[in-house]
């Protein structure tokens, strides 16, 4: 035995081991490499130029801006350890958003996975997550919403978690018991997301941790998002009188149609065209979610590029949003660019495919009346004409963008 092992180690077997090395690495390619500047230090990779970016809110002028100008849209990096391909453009966005669960599923950096809970939609596949989805995305689509409309008016997670935990086992109980006296009857449906996910947790659908997850998800995806929009249209609002003009008329236009205290109705909503087209046009040059982070589940082949199996691939709103092919002009603001529809997968604020923001309909709604109350009551200016945004994780004005405001 120990003679073979020798002879294993002869100068012959040598030479024939690094002759078959050699040819593994220079097998001719069927594919193109995919582009990629120098990826860093090893592990680290880019990671820190990228957060330095991020934090000052300049990703896209110092992180992606200068590599899609020298390698195009589609590029290599490395985050976090991870290899990762930055993906942009419209057929990018609407293969890779498409394809989730064929050939990418969401793969969100471990920091961002403790912050929202790993039993959130997010971190999701195939059944579990089209159970969730169809508790939150029903709850928050139109018609849960039409009950919404009359109520719309830093906290650690475990805290947080505490208080749900409570708040989800005193709920199971009243709904429990409820369920044992009118056995016969109805179920008592209020609508509450809360009460939703909890009867889908009486019914052995999902778990507590679940219910809890999804809850502390929603308040960031919905709180630190929803805000951010309001804030920036009131920013874009400021800077270009002329669209404040027409978007004052439209709601003065609607408020006039009231009664001294009656409530806003989801037709008046909709009649707040120009808002929304304001309000989109903020979010195109100043997305609350940057991207977002898939991981290929196969070996893919895109744009006669191979993505390995295990790879990150990156989906920038930047790459998309500001790119002069989709949008003429793209650093003008100028929101009737969106009278007119625009592109599938051009405008990507919201997602697409099979993960598009379930609470798309909420925050188009909060934002819309949140605009109206503020607009028809109030005189308002900006405090700072030009503070800076940061980001941690998300967007936010450094100075908390405060205003001066004053009842009409
Ligand atoms: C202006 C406000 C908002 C913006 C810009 C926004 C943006 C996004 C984006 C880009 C995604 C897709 C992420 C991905 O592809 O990985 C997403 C997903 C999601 N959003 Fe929003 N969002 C907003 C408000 C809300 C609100 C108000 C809620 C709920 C109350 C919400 C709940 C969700 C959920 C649950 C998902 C995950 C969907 C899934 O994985 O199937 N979002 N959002």
């Amino acid at each position: 035995m120990a003679s073979f092992i020798f002879s294993l180690l002869s100068p012959f077997f040598l030479i024939i081991i690094i002759f078959f090395i050699y040819k593994s690495f220079n097998q001719p390619e069927r594919h193109p490499r995919i582009p990629s500047g120098h990826t860093g230090l090893p592990w680290i990779g880019e990671t820190i130029s990228f957060y330095r970016a991020q934090r000052k809110n300049q990703l896209f002028e110092n992180f992606f801006q200068p590599r899609i100008k020298k390698h195009g849209k589609i590029f290599k990096t490395k985050l976090m350890g991870s290899p990762t391909v930055v993906v942009n453009g419209v057929t990018a966005n609407k293969f890779f958003m498409s394809n989730e669960f064929r050939l990418v599923i969401s793969s969100w950096p471990t920091s961002s996975v403790e912050l929202m809970g790993k039993n959130c939609i997010m971190q999701k596949q195939g059944d579990s997550h089209r159970c969730l989805r169809g508790i939150i995305a029903s709850t928050l689509g139109p018609t849960g919403l039409q009950a919404m409309v009359p109520r719309i008016a830093k906290k650690a997670r475990a805290k947080i978690q505490k208080v749900l935990v409570e708040e989800v086992r005193k709920k199971k109980e009243a709904m429990e018991d409820e369920r044992d006296e009118e056995e016969e009857e109805e179920e008592d449906d209020d609508g509450m997301l809360l009460s939703n996910l909890v009867a889908a947790l009486i019914r052995g659908e999902i778990t507590e941790d679940e219910v809890v997850d999804n809850i502390v998800l929603l308040v960031f995806a919905a709180h630190d998002t929803t805000s951010y929009a309001i804030t920036m249209t009131f920013k874009m609002l400021a800077n270009h009188p002329d669209c404040y003009t027409l978007l004052l008329k439209e709601h003065e236009d609607i408020a006039i149609t009231k009664r001294p205290g009656e409530d806003l109705t989801l037709e008046d909503v909709k009649n707040m065209e120009y808002t929304w087209q304001v309000a989109r046009e903020t979010m195109r040059l100043c997305p609350p979610i940057f991207g977002s982070y898939r991981k290929a589940i196969m070996d893919i082949e895109f744009e006669g590029f191979i993505i390995p199996k295990g790879w990150k691939v990156l989906w920038t709103a930047y790459g998309t949003h500001y790119d002069e092919e989709y949008f003429p002009d793209p650093m003008t603001f100028n929101p009737t660019r969106f009278a007119d529809p625009v592109q599938a997968y051009a405008y990507i604020a919201f997602g697409g495919g099979p993960r598009l923001c379930a609470g798309y309909q909420l925050a188009k709604l909060n934002i819309l009346v949140f605009i109206h109350y503020v607009v028809t009551r109030y005189n308002w200016s900006l405090l700072y004409a030009d503070e800076p945004i940061v980001m941690d994780p998300l967007p936010f004005p450094s100075k908390g963008m405060p205003i001066k405001i004053s009842p009409k």
